[in-house]
């Protein structure tokens, strides 16, 4: 079963670009741009991009994306780190990916222009060499000024056209409420970008409906604690809003004690559009395959569960419906091949 999970077409809505570099690569960069490493050797330097098991808050996982971000101040590791994320995702078959990171971030020596399309050449380059499609969104910080997120989104206006798809809001959820920064996303939605939010991780089911109400949010990152209310439950199935679960990530930030008591199985079988995604993949040491594992093992997810699942994740897409049809088609045809294969 493991073996024909790695081997399915699948889909991943939401990774992180810095919580997803490579740590021989950490090291490669730092050295070459003589950017000082708390150590070269690479079991060590894991524990400081690698999220602990003690680790108890959103608040104190969001600490380990510093040392990534000091690294990636650079063209040339933009353009490395992004593409081997494409490589990454190319190797456990994904078909269609969605990057994002948080540009305002990365401007110690690049302009945000220069960020952006750095990581959109990395992201090229790898499709142009791999068989899968790749998209960006641009994540708004919760702690910066709400004028920073009207920033990224007319950023990401500009670049509309040229990869990216939509807009995030992303970080310490806890302090942060969302919807001080909803004249970003009301100018996202006139322009045309997709919304998605980061909301009901490490607060509640309110903190989703204000990312509905005032952010106009098409898509929720997490969304593990909307059954804090059934009300927003509702809202979540009748608006049609997709879920971007993430269950390892959830273990690691203390949003749930373990995978088996984790509740996306309630919400896929209240027909909600629940997907599955890594969210970081260095930070919590983690593939896409061994996420869907991870359902398989802990949450009995059958094999025809965890295709729909995928397929959630095709029509949650910021992508075209013509685009969503294809893959679905494609998606069909390939899951009865293997399904045959690994029968025989
Ligand atoms: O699970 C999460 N919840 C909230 N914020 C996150 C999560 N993972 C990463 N980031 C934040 O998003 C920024 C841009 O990629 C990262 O720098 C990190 O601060
Ligand atoms: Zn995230």
């Amino acid at each position: 079963m493991e073996d024909l999970i790695r081997e399915l077409p699948k889909v991943e809505l939401h990774l992180h670009l810095d919580g997803s570099l490579r740590v021989e690569t950490a090291i490669e960069i730092a050295q070459e741009f003589g950017i000082e490493l708390p150590t070269v050797n690479k079991e060590e330097l894991e524990d400081y991009l690698q999220v602990s098991d003690d680790c108890d808050s959103l608040a104190e996982y969001l600490k380990k994306f510093e040392f990534a971000l000091k690294i990636m101040q650079s063209k040339e590791a933009l353009i490395r780190i992004a593409y081997e994320l494409v490589e990454d995702a190319a190797q456990e078959n994904i078909k269609y990916l969605e990057v994002r990171f948080a540009p305002l971030l990365l401007t110690e020596s690049l302009s945000k222009e220069e960020v952006v399309e750095a990581v959109l050449t990395g992201l090229q380059r790898a499709e142009d060499d791999y068989d899968l499609e790749v998209n960006l969104i641009l994540c708004c910080m919760r702690h910066q000024d709400p004028s920073k997120s009207v920033e990224v989104t007319e950023l990401a206006i500009n670049y509309l056209d040229a990869g990216v798809v939509g807009i995030d809001l992303a970080g310490d959820e806890a302090n942060f409420p969302p919807e001080e920064h909803e004249q970003a996303f009301q100018l996202a939605k006139g322009a045309g970008l997709h919304r998605t939010v980061h909301a009901g991780e490490a607060a509640g089911a309110d903190s989703v409906r204000k990312a509905i109400d005032y952010l106009s949010a098409e898509r929720i990152g997490h969304g593990v604690r909307i059954n804090e209310d059934q009300e927003t439950v509702e809202i979540v199935q009748e608006q049609q809003i997709s879920l971007e679960v993430c269950p390892t990530s959830n273990l690691h930030t203390n949003v749930i004690p373990n995978l088996e008591e984790h509740p996306i199985k309630d919400y896929y079988e209240l027909g909600i559009l629940v997907t599955v995604n890594t969210d970081n993949r260095t930070v919590s040491n983690l593939t896409l395959s061994e996420e869907y594992i991870a359902l398989y093992n802990s949450l009995d997810f059958e094999l025809s569960d965890i295709e729909e699942v995928i397929l959630n994740g095709v029509k949650a897409a910021f992508i075209s419906e013509e685009k969503k049809e294809t893959l679905i088609n494609e998606f069909k045809t390939e899951f009865k091949r293997i399904e045959a294969k690994y029968k025989s």
